[in-house]
């Protein structure tokens, strides 16, 4: 599969070669509508040949390779990636048509660092001792050995394709588990091209796996039911979450669930507004609105409102929708057309619950291809009541509505006053405030003066309907191994 202009065939990667079968369904390029790939959906025995693949993998080679050999095996892997940036670009931006500097700095990048990062996790590990008294008054010492799962079923989003299927799949592997993924339907094509990485680097057959297809009574469905599953680790919607755990409650598995947000920033009058209008505008529009981390409530002091209303309508009305490879384009399409009528019946709600629109609400006139993708426009509201249902629901689209506060204790209760809870960002220059607002935020994680900046090694997840556990940095090792602890009379 190179990635060049003919409809590339994506077919379900197991035990270390692509197979045939399975129903084709086309995947689409988001900013023109067209057909750009057919991707092949696993039935049932597909699944089970790739759960099968998986047991063998980690009860054969994978399961007797030292750590360093898998260490480096994971370094290859990166390397493998790099080596095709090219093609994984390509692969990316035709599946979602996000603009080509995006998937260039963030999406493809953070594919390799992932595997680096866990390479060096995994070798940096304390092993857990205690030592204790016997009742005959002797000494016994514990100590506990890691072991992985087994075989561990992932299952992925569209929105930032390569990145948070490997944020797992790399942890994953780097505990000496095996892994079926299963991509977002809407993008399977990065983690197929993966899949070639992993046998031109020589990853033994069975390790990795890739199955295509849907949720319900499709690839996903087989996949977190399996009996040979132990665990399902899955980043998606809130109502998916819980589907899977319907589905994965028979053969009790472990989960690991990075769910829906409806993230709330904060903004004091003695922020930096500048600094504040630039990091929150990156956070309201990057990847068109579709980070699980980006804020759609911007709660304002009253003094600096006006201001910062006026700075964010700037940067909104600076943005430059249209073809990824398009010189000075910096904004692309949402998803697809069912995701664009969601986000535009949430438009018009806005309107009908009283909004006032400062900016956008609807479609941008495109010419040429464009023309056939599913853009919307970056939107702000102001005006909306706090309990609005535009502000309480997840849209996942590039809006905002933004709310006038007075108190700091105003703030931080109609910032918590949510179901969700995965992450916040503050803006001040007040040190103490940073610190007391941050940590009153029900969220897994508050940036202050920033937003999306990560550190690999920390704790990443939800707090309330956001999610289930943590994954980053150790919390993945914990996740993705369980220790054993061995119990020596001494
Ligand atoms: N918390 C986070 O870290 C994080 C990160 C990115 C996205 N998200 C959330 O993801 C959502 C957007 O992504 P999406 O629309 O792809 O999510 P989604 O839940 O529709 O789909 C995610 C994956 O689950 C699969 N799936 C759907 N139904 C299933 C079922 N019944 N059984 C098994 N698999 C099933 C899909 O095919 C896809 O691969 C948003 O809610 C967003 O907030 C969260
Ligand atoms: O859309 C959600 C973004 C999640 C980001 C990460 O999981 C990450 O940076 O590791």
């Amino acid at each position: 599969m190179a990635f060049s202009s003919e409809t590339r065939h994506l077919r379900n990667y197991v035990g270390g070669r692509f197979v045939d079968g399975g129903r084709p369904f086309d995947v689409v390029d988001p900013a023109t509508g067209k057909v750009h790939a057919i991707a092949y959906e696993a039935n049932r025995p597909i699944v089970d040949a790739a759960v099968a693949a998986a047991r063998r993998a980690v009860e054969g080679e994978w399961g007797r390779m030292t750590l360093a050999r898998r260490r480096s095996m994971l370094v290859a892997v990166a390397e493998g990636i790099e080596k095709r940036f090219d093609d994984f670009l390509a692969a990316e931006i035709a599946d979602t048509g996000k603009p080509h500097g995006l998937a260039h700095h963030l999406d493809i990048p953070r594919g390799a660092a992932n595997f680096r990062v866990f390479a060096d996790v995994i070798a940096n590990l304390p092993a857990e001792s205690f030592e204790m008294d016997t009742p005959d008054g002797g000494r016994a010492l514990n100590y506990a050995v890691r072991r992985p799962l087994g075989v561990v079923g992932v299952i992925s989003p569209w929105n930032l394709p390569l990145l948070l299927m490997t944020w797992k799949v790399a942890p994953a592997l780097a505990c000496g588990n095996a892994v079926v993924v299963k991509p977002s339907e809407e993008t399977p094509s990065t983690t197929t091209l993966l899949g070639e990485v992993m046998s031109a680097v020589g990853m033994p057959d069975g390790v990795f796996n890739v199955i295509h297809g849907f949720g319900p009574d499709s690839a996903g469905e087989f996949l977190t039911s399996h009996p040979g599953v132990r665990a399902i680790t899955f980043t998606g919607e809130t109502r998916t979450g819980a589907a899977i755990m319907r589905a994965a409650a028979p053969t009790v598995k472990a989960l690991s669930f990075e769910l829906g947000g409806k993230n709330p920033a904060v903004v004091f009058a003695d922020a930096d507004l500048d600094a504040a209008v630039a990091g929150l505008s990156r956070a309201v529009f990057l990847n068109t609105g579709q980070i699980c981390l980006a804020p759609e409530r911007i709660y304002v002091e009253r003094p600096v409102f006006d201001a910062f209303v006026r700075g964010m309508k700037a940067r909104a009305e600076a943005l430059k929708p249209g073809l990824p490879e398009e010189a000075g384009v910096d904004f692309g399409p949402l998803i697809s057309d069912e995701h664009r009528q969601k986000v535009l019946g949430y438009y018009r709600m806005a309107v009908e619950d009283g909004a006032q629109v400062v900016t956008g609400g609807g479609i941008p006139a495109l010419s040429g291809e464009a023309a056939g993708g599913f853009f919307v426009e970056p939107t702000l509201w102001t005006g909306l009541a706090h309990d609005a249902r535009v502000c309480r629901e997840e849209l996942f689209g590039p809006c905002a509505a933004i709310i006038p506060f007075d108190s700091e204790e105003e703030a931080v209760r109609m910032a918590n006053d949510t179901e969700y809870g995965l992450a916040a960002s503050i803006w001040t220059t007040n040190l103490s405030r940073g610190h007391r607002v941050a940590a009153a935020m029900e969220v897994g994680i508050c940036w202050v003066n920033s937003w999306f900046l990560r550190d690999l090694r920390t704790a990443f997840g939800g707090a309330k309907l956001s999610g289930v556990g943590r994954e980053g940095g150790v919390h993945s090792v914990n996740f993705y191994s369980e220790p054993t602890n061995i119990c020596i009379r001494l």
